[in-house]
């Protein structure tokens, strides 16, 4: 059934001086991501949610914005039944978390910085964060890193390319919430796109993955896998 996954080269391309980038997140019918205020939502059935789990196994690095760590306190672990392990694959790699975080708002709570967690969170900041959230988190474990901005006031995207490209990250997954898919999905800078779509309708009160279409991709090379109920839709977006 995940096959397909191991069709697709996350590689970055020869001489490239940024990883490979995917942007992959699963949504309802009507293209929401979350409930009313952002309320978290499984909507992924069991085999797209292990489908996302090899994903991340494939990528060195897993990417989400602050407002999903404070809404859903992920902890963006692999976790596979070893039967879907893919074959030859090995022990199980689990990505380097990574967020995206203006002005430090990173709870010293949140599970990325329990003791327990597998590896501490690099957390990109701006030049105007909060100083002391800095040395508390970095106590904790997790790195920070500063970033400019761009014209929107948000962190330059390749800037950050580049830097984990520095830090030896070969392939970066993109997982949301919204502000990071409409940043990334505009940017140019996603090679790989990966959609859940599940059979159900969440309503006007939901959060839309993307905030305007306006500077959206084409897609190319597109093929469609039903996992139980769902759909991942696979594609390459192509900038015009
Ligand atoms: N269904 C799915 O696959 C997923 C759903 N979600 C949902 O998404 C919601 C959270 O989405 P948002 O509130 O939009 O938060 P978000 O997780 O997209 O974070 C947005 C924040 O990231 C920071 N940021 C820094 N640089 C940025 C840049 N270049 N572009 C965009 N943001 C940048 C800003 O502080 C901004 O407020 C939650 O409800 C969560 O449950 C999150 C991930 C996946
Ligand atoms: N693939 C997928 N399907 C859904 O239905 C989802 N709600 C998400 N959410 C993402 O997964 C994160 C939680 O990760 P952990 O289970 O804590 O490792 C959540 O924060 C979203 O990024 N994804």
């Amino acid at each position: 059934m995940y096959r397909f996954l191991s069709d697709i080269s996350f590689a970055p391309d020869e001489g490239a001086r940024s990883p490979h980038v995917t942007l992959t997140y699963a949504q309802s019918l009507d293209g929401k991501i979350a409930g009313r205020h952002g309320k978290q939502l499984i909507l992924s059935g069991p085999q797209s949610m292990t489908a996302t789990h090899i994903l991340r196994s494939k990528h060195d690095a897993i990417l989400v914005g602050i407002g999903t760590v404070l809404n859903d306190d992920p902890r963006l672990t692999v976790r596979l039944n070893p039967e879907d392990l893919p074959q030859g694959s090995g022990p199980v790699q689990h990505p380097q978390p990574i967020i995206l975080d203006s002005t430090l708002r990173f709870p010293t709570t949140a599970k990325l910085v329990l003791p327990t967690s597998l590896k501490k969170p690099w957390i990109f900041t701006s030049p105007i964060h909060d100083f002391q959230r800095k040395r508390d988190l970095e106590a904790l474990g997790a790195k920070v890193y500063v970033l400019d901005v761009d014209a929107q006031g948000h962190l330059s995207l390749p800037d950050l390319l580049s830097t984990l490209h520095q830090l030896s990250i070969q392939s970066l997954m993109v997982e949301g919430g919204a502000g990071v898919i409409s940043s990334f999905l505009k940017s140019g800078l996603v090679q790989s796109f990966l959609l859940t779509i599940a059979p159900v309708y969440v309503g006007v009160d939901g959060i839309n993955a993307v905030d305007n279409a306006e500077a959206a991709p084409v897609f190319e090379n597109i093929s469609y896998h039903t996992l139980g109920r769902d759909v991942m839709m696979v594609a390459r977006p192509h900038y015009q």
